[in-house]
């Protein structure tokens, strides 16, 4: 089969992206501006679906579908699309606890191989604060299956990251 057909299937493919029951969506734009597109601004992509929640505690989580566009070993995401998820996700945790930020430091660590075309998840906790430094912790998971783990230094901007 060729390629375009192969992509159109997976662009006609609603995915089912719903949080758990206690979750509430999450603008996320609505904080950060339109800018936050390169991972999750195509709800109907081949690269990366995705839609943030946060639970009764505030903590950001997130649904993400990996299509194949997000390939790097046969079948699997890329190690770059992890990290990309773990970039944004993680950030965006900062900033929905009130920190506007850009991220300074972005440790991941790759556990398993992560299939395309299955729904996993997104945790995040910010885990400290000192000063300008924002510390968020991050999992990427199905079931019992940790994909990535990641630790995500924050550095707070002035100006509520806004262009002077
Ligand atoms: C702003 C800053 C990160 C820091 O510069 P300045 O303002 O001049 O501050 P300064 O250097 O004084 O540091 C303050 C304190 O922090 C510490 N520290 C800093 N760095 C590190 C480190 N690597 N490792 C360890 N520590 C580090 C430093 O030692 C100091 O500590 P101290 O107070 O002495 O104890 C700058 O390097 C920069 O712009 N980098 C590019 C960022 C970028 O492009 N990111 C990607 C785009 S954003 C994105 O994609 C995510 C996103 C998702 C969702 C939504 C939105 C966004």
């Amino acid at each position: 089969m060729p390629n375009s057909t192969v992509l159109k299937a997976c662009e006609q493919t609603e995915i089912d992206l719903s949080g758990a029951a206690d979750w509430v969506p999450f603008d996320a734009p609505a904080l950060v501006g339109d800018s936050l597109r390169f991972v999750s601004g195509d709800s109907r992509g081949d690269r990366f679906r995705a839609r943030y929640y946060r639970d009764a505690e505030k903590h950001l989580h997130a649904r993400f579908w990996l299509g194949p566009e997000a390939e790097g070993p046969p079948g699997h995401a890329h190690g770059g699309a992890v990290a990309a998820i773990m970039d944004e996700a993680l950030g965006l945790a900062a900033w929905a606890a009130g920190y506007p930020i850009v991220v300074g430091n972005l440790n991941v660590s790759f556990r398993n191989m992560l299939p395309l075309r299955k729904v996993v998840t997104v945790e995040s906790r910010v885990v400290s604060v000192e000063g300008r430094k924002i510390m968020v912790h991050g999992r990427i998971f199905r079931g019992d299956t940790t994909f990535a783990e990641a630790q995500c230094l924050c550095i707070t901007i002035p100006n509520n990251g806004l262009p002077k």
